[in-house]
């Protein structure tokens, strides 16, 4: 006789606890404390010393737990059931030193690597987009270097902010210099809003990255769009960085660096919908600003955002 292999340990019941009730952990996921084990783990990460507006991404991290009570455990278009699919968990988050961004970003990457080499992948939410560097650290630590599709208003491939070379506009130059992205397939999608001068989109292009516009995705169109990334992307292992202004103010008005003209979380959804299959292997959710925020619009685009890119690890893991 074999023992009975126990399933997932799912979120918590909303038909049986209403989803308003009791302290909110992601998608009323378990913890990894009471889970035990993960295949995915959702990790909060309060910071946001890396800003060069607003701030306020440290508070992300709650504002996402609090909006996500609503989601439920079936995705339709993907037509799978995530938190029945593997075991998804709520990690917590990583505590991080407000005040030295050389240590944050070396915990991030200690902790983020630790949790991956449990064998979970991880999506974490909240923060500011200087977090992506050393999410790239633990992810090429595992995979090497990875394709990076990143949805942003913003190129995040400035050289230095104020001297400083981690802030939330350099990750992806830090990246593309430490070797961590495979620069044959580094895609920028939502650009969009005013630069500093020509020698910003330059400088990008030498470092292999493609853009499709906000507009492009506009005039092309969602399928066109996915078309593109698919080719682009192959089989490569796939990391996908979402600052969430690359949606519309409309959108996402709680975010720190607003750029009018950007997608409708429609847009945004359906793209990484057309992912699917892809070797995704991590992603972020990140510039979640929720002081800035009305009737909580932007957590909630996040959550979904995060809904989505945790689906999307699901449907490959259960297909494997
Ligand atoms: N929101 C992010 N990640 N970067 C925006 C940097 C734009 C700027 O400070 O000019
Ligand atoms: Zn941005
Ligand atoms: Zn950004």
């Amino acid at each position: 006789m074999f023992a009975s292999v126990p399933g997932p340990i799912g979120p918590i019941d909303s038909s049986v606890v209403p989803r308003f009730a009791g302290i909110a952990t992601f998608a009323r996921l378990p913890r990894l404390d009471e889970a035990g084990r993960a295949d995915i783990a959702v990790v909060g990460i309060p910071f946001d010393s890396g800003v060069s507006y607003r701030p306020g991404a440290r508070f992300a991290p709650a504002a996402i737990r609090e909006a996500s009570r609503l989601l439920r455990p079936y995705h339709p278009v993907l037509d799978v059931s995530p938190f029945a699919a593997v075991q998804v968990v709520d990690a917590g988050d990583i505590a991080v030193n407000p005040f030295n961004i050389d240590e944050a970003i070396e915990t991030v990457r200690t902790e983020a690597g630790l949790l991956m080499n449990t064998g979970a992948q991880v999506v974490t939410v909240g923060g500011d987009h200087t977090l992506a560097l050393p999410l790239l650290r633990a992810v090429a630590d595992r995979h090497g270097p990875v394709a990076l599709l990143h949805f942003d208003a913003h190129l995040d491939t400035w050289d230095t902010y104020f001297g400083q070379p981690y802030t939330h506009g350099t990750p992806f130059r830090r990246a593309v210099e430490e070797g961590l992205l495979d620069t044959e397939a580094l895609s920028h999608v939502g650009t969009r809003g005013p630069l500093y001068g020509k020698a910003d989109l330059d400088e990008d292009g030498r470092l292999g990255f493609g853009i499709i516009t906000s507009a492009d995705v506009m005039r092309r169109g969602v399928d066109e769009t996915v078309d593109a990334l698919r080719q682009r992307i192959g089989d490569r292992p796939l990391y996908v960085s979402i600052d969430i202004d690359v949606l519309d103010p409309a959108h996402a008005p709680g975010t720190g660096t607003p750029e009018a003209g950007g997608m409708t979380s429609r847009e945004l959804l359906e793209i990484l919908r057309g992912l699917r299959g892809l070797n995704l292997v991590g992603g972020d959710v990140v510039e979640v600003a929720p002081a800035y925020d009305h009737a909580d619009i932007t957590s909630v685009a996040a959550a979904h955002v995060a809904y989505d890119l945790i689906s999307l690890l699901a449907l490959r893991a259960a297909s494997a």
